[in-house]
């Protein structure tokens, strides 16, 4: 009755989209995350409510819905149980070794840089407040100090002076995911863009999407858009090492493979084997979009052409305030941004609360340039409005 079985880890925005492309394929969904009524399960054939780092929960999971595919959807998942379940024969994507070593910022920057030879800024790690501070002082001031597991800049800090980096290490440890009391004590990179750079591993080869550049605030995405213009040297470099990075990590899927570009140069910082936030950009952007390539590659499909439809952006809506009673005002406001050859589209992920800084939703815009669509998808954002119930 159906293509293919797929069981995502993690359900939010991203998974939901994936969610959707597998949907229209005719695939099975069962979408897993901590909590009830997540993005992606507002969609899915079965969803299971545990914690993605409890692998007991985890294989029972597994062996319950039997998916043809495991689809690791966020970054914190007990890859212990995914590697012995790929043993026994199980499919995770795109590797087991993949979400192993790009879970912690540990595991991927060595392979990245001392394995691989990429072009990283310094770094360091460290296992105590002294050692952040005698990597701080190796490494130069300003660093960026973050803990080896976490996302979406969750207990990052960019320190100025020592007494910032004890601080700093308080913080990122405050502030992890999983319980390795790690940081990563990095040298700031003074770049002039940072890119997003999609790639593709396919059964029959890599493919690349038009690079997409983003602007960070508090270590977390605000505004993307497709095409970036970088260095046409920058752009080749950073291909090459995507290349190279994404073919020894093995497997079929997406990769958003993470860039700051400095004059020519492309320095590698991290990269996510799975659909990238910023790439939500290709909803309106590219056809397939980055969701509809992961899924195409995970089952082997073709993809004979990416097609880059025009210059696009999508910004982000934020919650301002923790609460689990709220609506949304302002979707008519914001959509009326749209214009003719210039679309304006909306996503509002529905998740049951809010958090200070939880992306609960994103807007897109396509317009004459990545320019004039940064600013329409922000001008849209900024129409949509939380209303906090009772406030
Ligand atoms: N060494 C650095 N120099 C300058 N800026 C940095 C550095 N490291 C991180 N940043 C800034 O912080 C952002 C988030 O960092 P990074 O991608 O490592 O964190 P993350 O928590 O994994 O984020 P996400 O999960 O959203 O990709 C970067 O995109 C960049 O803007
Ligand atoms: N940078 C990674 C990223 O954007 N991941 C996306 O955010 C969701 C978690 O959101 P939440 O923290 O609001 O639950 C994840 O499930 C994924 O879709
Ligand atoms: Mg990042």
């Amino acid at each position: 009755m159906y293509l293919a079985t797929l069981m995502l880890l993690g359900s939010g925005e991203l998974g939901r989209e994936f969610g959707i492309a597998a949907k229209r394929l005719g695939c099975r969904l069962i979408a897993c995350d901590r909590y009830a009524g997540a993005p992606a399960m507002q969609i899915a054939d079965a969803s299971e409510v545990f914690a993605m780092l409890d692998g007991a929960a985890l294989r029972a999971a597994v062996e319950k819905h039997k998916p043809d595919f495991i689809i690791p959807e966020i970054e914190a998942i007990d890859t212990a149980t995914l590697a012995q379940l790929e043993g026994e024969g199980w499919r995770v994507v795109p590797s087991a070794k993949a979400v192993q070593l790009t879970m912690n910022r540990d595991g991927i920057r060595d392979f990245a840089a001392r394995e691989l030879g990429l072009v990283t800024s310094k770094y360091r790690f460290s296992e105590s407040r002294d050692e952040a501070i005698a990597a701080a002082e190796e490494i130069g001031l300003p660093c960026v100090i973050k803990p080896v597991m976490s996302s979406s800049g969750k207990g990052q800090t960019v320190a100025k002076t020592a007494q910032d980096v004890g601080k700093a290490y308080g913080y990122a440890v405050a502030n992890m995911r999983g319980d390795r009391p790690r940081v990563i004590v990095e040298e700031f990179v003074e770049f002039d863009s940072e890119i997003t750079l999609l790639t593709i591993a396919t059964k029959d080869g890599i493919l690349f999407c038009p690079p997409i550049g983003h602007r960070q605030e508090a270590g977390d995405y605000r505004e993307s858009w497709q095409p970036a213009g970088i260095p046409r040297e920058a752009l080749h470099s950073a291909r090459h090492q995507s290349r190279k990075v994404v073919e020894a990590l093995g497997g079929h899927g997406i990769f958003g493979v993470e860039f700051f570009v400095r004059g020519d140069q492309a320095i590698f910082s991290e990269l996510s084997p799975r659909p990238h936030d910023t790439g939500m950009v290709t909803l309106i952007s590219q056809a397939p979009n980055e969701f509809e390539l992961h899924l195409r590659a995970i089952l082997g499909l073709p993809i004979p052409s990416i097609e880059l439809i025009g210059p696009s952006a999508s910004a982000v809506i934020l919650a301002d305030r923790e609460s689990d009673s709220f609506h949304y005002e302002g979707v008519e406001e914001a959509l009326a941004v749209g214009a003719p050859g210039s679309p304006v589209d909306l996503r509002i992920f529905a998740k049951p609360n809010t958090l200070k800084n939880r992306r609960m939703g994103v807007t897109l815009a396509r317009a004459e340039s990545a320019e004039s669509a940064v600013a329409r998808a922000v001008a849209a954002a900024g129409r949509v409005r939380i209303r906090y119930d009772g406030k």
